[in-house]
């Protein structure tokens, strides 16, 4: 019993055991780096326009043409508005929801009214997701908080900046265009994730797309995943200068308190999407004037690394450059989801093209087989 006792927890979390194959996606492969379908991250960041195209590689399989990615923004962007029955559920969400339950619901609801009937639908659902989880978000956060019915549909062309001008009700400039489409990049897939993993395991089963995705949505709302966006910020914001930051870091390191945005369960030394997102942290931090926080984000950084090796991940310099761009803290996890749902849906049709239920087995540590004693005797 210890043996197996310790070859469980040798392999707790499953870290380090091969649980299936893919085509789409290395993660920290010999030591660093991140490729989409062969291709570094780093370079689709700089060299696709738009993150449709990253899109489009993931789920069509190859990087767009020029032709292919006008059809397929087009396309996009004819299926943005909502579905009247969806606004008037989106109504009835209160505004103290957590807006990751809302992209929950709002996917489960689409999911009754449009189902997949077959997977040979399985594209045409992925691609009305992407296209309507910025309204599904939005409608319900205008309704709730301002009481106001916004316009589903924008003349924006990608859906980073469509996402920012539905919230903002104005156009974004040309450098949170390019940070939007750069941060959806960066989100779009991670390999065997926990989020993404709950979507395969959903998929082996051959369920439909939307309980897949909406399984995917319930683990990536959690602090050590997606959800840690959000939590950077919640830290960054409790400080108000690098001096005061590292000191309450120092105290909170000797708690053995968690430091979010810190770590990783594959990358050793860094995550190669943090050099990118930082980059455009500090080029936002500049455009609005800020003395406070990127200054308090660098200090956590240095600080996190002399003391503890420990390296930003993707989420913690995302945390800044979306407050640069004026989007409230509890709406930065949902922006994850408008981009994960293409590796999420990537995988599953990945799944389903050689499934089997997947379906390991627990080392049993429990009590001996014993027999149910009468009521009166328990
Ligand atoms: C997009 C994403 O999902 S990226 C991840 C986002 N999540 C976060 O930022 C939450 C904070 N980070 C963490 O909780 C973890 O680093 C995780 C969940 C990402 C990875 O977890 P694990 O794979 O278990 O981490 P790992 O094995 O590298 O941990 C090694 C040690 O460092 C510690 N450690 C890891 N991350 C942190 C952190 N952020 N703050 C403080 N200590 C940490 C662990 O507690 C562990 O200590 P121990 O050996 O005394 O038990
Ligand atoms: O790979 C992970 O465990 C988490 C992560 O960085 C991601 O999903 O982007």
């Amino acid at each position: 019993m210890a043996e197996a006792k310790k070859k469980v927890l040798s392999g707790a979390g499953l870290r380090g055991q091969i649980a299936g194959e893919t085509a789409l996606c290395t993660v920290g492969k010999e030591g660093a780096g991140l490729t989409y379908r062969g291709y570094d991250v780093r370079d689709l960041a700089e060299n696709c326009q738009y993150f449709e195209e990253v899109a489009y590689l993931l789920l069509y399989g190859h990087l767009p043409t020029q032709s292919e990615l006008d059809a397929y923004l087009k396309r996009l962007h004819s299926m943005r508005d909502l579905p009247q029955a969806l606004k008037e559920v989106l109504e009835r969400i209160p505004a103290d929801a957590h807006p990751m339950d809302v992209m929950r619901a709002g996917t489960a609801v689409l999911g009754t009214l449009e189902p997949e009937m077959s997977f040979d639908e399985q594209l045409d659902v992925v691609d009305r997701l992407l296209a309507t989880f910025p309204a599904i978000l939005l409608y319900w956060y205008h309704f709730s908080h301002e009481g106001k019915r916004i316009e589903c549909t924008s003349n924006e062309p990608d859906i980073g900046s469509h996402f920012l001008a539905l919230l903002h009700g104005k156009s974004p400039n040309a450098l949170h265009r390019e940070v939007m489409n750069v941060s959806l990049i960066l989100y779009a897939e991670h390999e065997f994730n926990a989020s993404t993993f709950t979507g395969r395991v959903c998929a082996s089963t051959l369920s439909d797309l939307y309980s897949c995705i909406t399984g995917a949505i319930g683990s990536l709302r959690g602090p050590l995943h997606g959800g840690a966006n959000e939590a950077a910020m919640d830290l960054i914001d409790r400080f108000s200068s690098p001096e005061e930051a590292v000191e309450e870091l120092r105290a909170m390191i000797a708690r053995k308190d968690l430091i979010m945005g810190f770590g990783h369960a594959i990358y050793r030394d860094s995550d190669p999407r943090n050099e990118v997102i930082k980059g455009y942290s500090k080029k936002l931090a500049d455009e609005v004037g800020d003395t406070v926080i990127y200054p308090v984000s660098e200090a956590i950084e240095s600080f996190m690394w002399e003391e503890k090796r420990l390296f930003p991940n993707a989420d913690f310099f995302h945390a800044s450059a979306y407050r640069f761009m004026g989007i409230p803290t509890k709406l930065f996890t949902p922006i994850f989801v408008c981009s994960r749902v293409t590796g999420w849906a990537a995988h599953v049709f990945e799944q389903r093209a050689n499934n089997r239920i997947i379906r390991p087995s627990a080392e049993y540590i429990g009590e001996d087989e014993r027999s149910v004693p009468a009521i009166d005797k328990r």
